[in-house]
């Protein structure tokens, strides 16, 4: 098991954070300042409200979290420094490449256009980059139980906005009820625009049909995955299409995705060759970081040492949505910096 100093020395990459599920209580509190919204509630009880509990039953209840904060998501400022914060906490995380993915049909109930919200949210990532010593671009969720006429206003927006971190595609929400299937011709348009896709499937029970199905879709890295485990026919696909899985342990737990260490696929389709990655999902709903993510899988696989680590690391950025001049950067700095830790 690696100690947690050893851990926080890694230098990471997160490909699967939301926004809206990541903010700090103290950008919360100056959101709702913005807002002019009076939370009337001590620090503690805005956690209760914006954090998931324990017992949460399943990913219905897990996302009905996410209702506290989405009304100081309304403006541009409040977008921007959203942005920000979550990548400020991220470089503190000692991650050097993030992608955060946000919906932004859910930040319109102001006078904010869908190209406004995304512009915010990418002037908050390139204000961070200035500051910290991080590469954050932006992905553009879907919601799976909105409606197709406003889905289908999502796929214009690559068209509308020219920002290099704006880099790909999303489908979240309620995958219990809504399967990829109804969204395959919403995913013909995003691909229409060579736009990377990356979709949620496979986190609730039953749903392994969503992995093969995203991956049909287009999709090169799938949000979660766990249900591959129920795909043995299925892995060496993953595998030798080189799918990237973007696991959220904390998060997998609450969603009730499983309920038992020993039934949680990580390393078993690490061992296989599965380009799985490790990801908080939500900072703020999950209570969660990623050296906290990390020191799980230490503790739960003694073995999973180093060059492990530095291995999934490797599989993220090849998974980035980012040119191959990027990811060479990238996985140069990562060999030199691991050989450090290791050595
Ligand atoms: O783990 C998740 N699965 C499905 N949807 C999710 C998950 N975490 C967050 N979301 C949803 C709730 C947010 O409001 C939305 C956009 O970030 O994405
Ligand atoms: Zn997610």
């Amino acid at each position: 098991m690696l100690r947690p100093e050893t851990i926080a020395q890694m230098p990471k990459v997160e490909l699967h954070c939301h926004l809206d599920g990541s903010l700090s209580l103290s950008c919360i509190k100056t959101l709702a300042k913005n807002a002019k919204i009076n939370l009337n509630l001590t620090d503690e009880e805005i956690l209760e409200k914006a954090q998931a509990p324990e017992n949460t039953r399943n990913l219905l209840e897990y996302l009905a979290r996410f209702d506290f904060v989405l009304p100081l998501l309304q403006s541009y400022t409040n977008l921007e420094l959203a942005a920000y914060d979550v990548a400020r906490q991220a470089a503190l995380d000692n991650i050097r490449y993030i992608e955060i993915r946000f919906a932004p049909e859910q930040h319109l109930l102001q006078n904010l256009t869908l190209e406004e919200a995304v512009e915010a949210v990418v002037a908050g990532l390139s204000r961070a980059e200035e500051n910290f010593d991080i590469i954050a671009n932006a992905l553009v969720c879907g919601l799976r139980q909105s409606t197709l006429e406003k889905l289908e206003k999502l796929p214009p927006i690559f068209d509308h906005i020219n920002d290099s971190h704006l880099v790909g595609f999303d489908l979240a929400g309620d995958e219990l009820n809504y399967p990829q299937q109804k969204f395959s011709g919403l995913l013909a348009q995003v691909n229409a625009r060579n736009v990377h896709i990356t979709l949620h499937a496979g986190e609730c029970p039953h749903c392994e049909q969503n992995i093969v199905d995203s991956v049909n879709m287009g999709a090169t890295r799938i949000g979660h995955g766990i249900m591959s485990k129920n795909l043995p026919e299925y892995q060496e696909t993953l595998i030798s299409e080189k799918i990237v899985l973007e696991m959220a342990p904390s998060s997998n737990f609450q969603t009730k995705s499983v309920t038992r260490i020993e039934d949680y696929p990580f390393k078993q389709l690490y061992d296989m060759g599965v380009h799985v990655t490790l990801n908080t999902d939500n900072r703020t709903v999950s209570n969660t970081t990623l050296q906290k993510e990390y020191e799980k899988i230490s503790t739960w696989y003694p073995d999973f040492g180093i060059e492990d680590f530095e291995q999934i690391n490797h599989y993220a950025i090849d998974g980035a949505f980012i040119d191959i001049v990027e990811k060479e950067a990238l996985h140069f700095k990562f060999t030199d910096e691991y050989k450090k830790i290791s050595d």
